[in-house]
C-alpha cells in the first residue's frame, strides 16, 4: 500500500494503485479508504484531454442520495462543470430504453469528445454508463466508480459494458476500457448485507479460478462486511483486480483466455435470465459455479472432494448452491452464452482450487451438464439483483 499523491496532493492514505495495460488503452485503479472526496482530482490527471470541462455523472436512485454530492463537488474543484443523471436502481433499468435516456441526456449537456462521464454505482450503472460512453460520439472516456463488492472486485475493470436483452443477460455491448477505477472501500460500510453477500460470488469465483490462498481466507473466515477492515478489504479487493487484470492484458477481447472469467456463468447467467433477474448476479454465479462442478463431477471431469470444498464456502458465505428452475428452460438460456461458437459450448471447468480448463462440448454435452449439474438439493432463495 502507499500514500498516493496526484499534483503534489495527497489522496487518501493506504491507498493501493493497480495498473491495467491493455492492448487498447493503460489505466489505473485506484482502492482506498475515502477517496470519493479526492474523485476530481483522479479524474482530472486520467482523463484523455487537459481540455476536457463537463463531466457526465451517472447514478442510480440507491447511490445517488449517498455519494453524488461529493463526487460532485469533488469534479467541480477539479474544474469540471458537472451534468447528473439518476436512472432507478436495478437489474431491470439495464435496458435500451435507459441507455438511450442516457445517450439523448449525453447530447443534451452537449458533451464533446474531450469531456467524460463518470459511473458511480454497482455493476448495472458502470455497464450501461461505460456502455453510454462507448457509443456517444463513437466513444468518449468513462471513469469507474464502483460502490459496491460486485463491481469493485469485477465489473468496473476490464472494459466489458452491456445491456439485457429480452434473450438474456448482457447480450448487447462493447469492450471500451475506462481511463481510470477509483474504488472507494468506505461505500461498502453502506451496502446492505444482501448486496454484499452476493458481491461475494464473484470473489469466490476468482478464488476457485486463480487463488488458492484466497481461498484459503473465505473457507478460515466468510467475507461479510463486519469480519473484515477497510485495509483487509482494499488487499481482498486488490487480489480480485489482480486475477482480472492479468487476464483482461493476455485477452482483453476474450477471443480465449478471458472466458476463463465467465467460470460460473454459463449456468449461471441461466439461472439469472430464467428467474426474470430476481436473485442478485454473484448469487447465480454461486449457484452456476456448483451447478457446473456437480455436472463435472456427473462426467467424470473433477473429483466429488472438490465439490465438496466450493459448496462449503458458498454455503458459508450464504449464497446458494444449486437451482430448482427447470432444465429445459436452464438449457435454452445456457444455449445463448456468448462464449459458444456455431454449436459448441465452452465450458469452464475447474479442476482444483486455482486452475481451470476450458471443455468445448456439442450442446447435448451441455445438456448433461445442466441435468447431472442443476438437483434442486438446495434451490436459490430469492435475493434481490
Ligand atoms: O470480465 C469478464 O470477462 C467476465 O466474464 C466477468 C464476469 O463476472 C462479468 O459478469 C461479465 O460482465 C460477464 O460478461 P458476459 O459477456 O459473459 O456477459
Ligand atoms: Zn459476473
Amino acid at each position: 500500500m502507499s500514500d498516493v499523491k496526484i499534483s503534489g496532493v495527497q489522496v487518501g492514505t493506504h491507498t493501493r494503485i493497480i495498473d491495467v495495460q491493455a492492448t487498447s488503452a493503460s489505466y489505473t485503479v485506484f482502492i482506498g479508504a475515502h477517496i470519493l472526496e479526492h474523485a476530481g482530482k483522479l479524474v482530472r490527471e486520467s482523463v484523455r484531454s487537459a481540455d476536457a470541462t463537463k463531466a457526465y455523472l451517472v447514478s442510480d436512485t440507491n447511490v445517488e442520495p449517498l455519494y453524488a454530492a461529493t463526487v460532485e463537488k469533488s469534479l467541480v474543484a477539479a474544474g469540471f462543470t458537472v451534468y447528473t443523471h439518476n436512472f432507478a436502481a436495478g437489474e431491470a433499468s439495464k435496458r435500451i430504453n435507459t441507455l438511450s435516456d442516457l445517450l439523448e441526456g449525453l447530447a443534451q449537456a452537449g458533451l464533446s469528445r474531450k469531456d467524460v462521464v463518470v459511473a458511480l454505482g454497482g455493476g448495472v450503472v458502470g455497464d450501461i454508463a461505460g456502455l453510454a460512453a462507448g457509443l456517444y460520439l463513437r466513444g468518449i472516456d468513462v471513469i469507474q466508480m464502483p460502490t459496491s463488492l460486485l463491481a469493485m472486485v469485477d465489473s468496473s475493470v476490464g472494459g466489458k459494458t452491456a445491456i439485457d436483452l429480452e434473450a438474456g443477460k448482457n447480450l448487447a455491448g462493447v469492450f471500451l476500457q475506462p481511463r481510470a477505477v477509483i474504488a472507494d472501500v468506505s461505500c461498502l460500510d453502506t451496502l446492505s448485507a444482501e448486496l454484499f453477500r452476493d458481491s461475494c460470488g464473484e470473489v469466490i469465483k476468482h478464488a476457485v479460478l486463480a487463488d488458492p490462498t484466497l481461498f484459503s481466507q473465505l473457507s478460515a473466515k466468510a467475507l461479510t462486511q463486519h469480519n473484515y477492515t477497510h485495509d483487509e478489504l482494499i488487499d481482498i479487493i486488490a487480489r480480485n483486480i489482480t486475477i482480472k487484470r492479468d487476464v483482461v492484458q493476455a485477452d482483453e477481447t476474450e477471443e480465449g483466455l478471458r472466458q476463463v472469467l465467465n467460470l460460473g456463468h454459463t449456468i449461471g447467467h441461466a439461472i439469472e435470465a430464467a428467474s426474470h433477474f430476481e436473485l442478485g448476479h454473484g448469487s447465480c454465479v454461486a449457484a452456476g459455479l456448483c451447478c457446473m462442478v456437480r455436472g463435472a463431477v456427473g462426467l467424470g471431469w473433477c473429483t466429488p472432494q472438490l465439490l465438496d470444498t466450493i459448496e462449503t464456502v458458498v454455503a458459508a458465505h450464504g449464497l446458494p448452491t444449486d437451482t430448482a428452475l427447470d432444465h429445459d428452460v436452464l438449457f435454452t438460456y445456457a444455449c445463448r452464452d456468448k462464449k459458444r461458437l456455431s454449436d459448441k459450448a465452452h465450458l469452464v471447468v475447474p479442476t482444483k482450487i486455482g486452475h481451470v480448463t476450458i471443455k468445448t462440448v456439442g450442446t447435448d454435452i451441455l445438456k448433461q451438464v445442466i441435468d447431472k449439474g442443476c438437483l434442486s438439493a438446495s434451490a436459490p432463495s430469492s435475493t434481490n439483483a
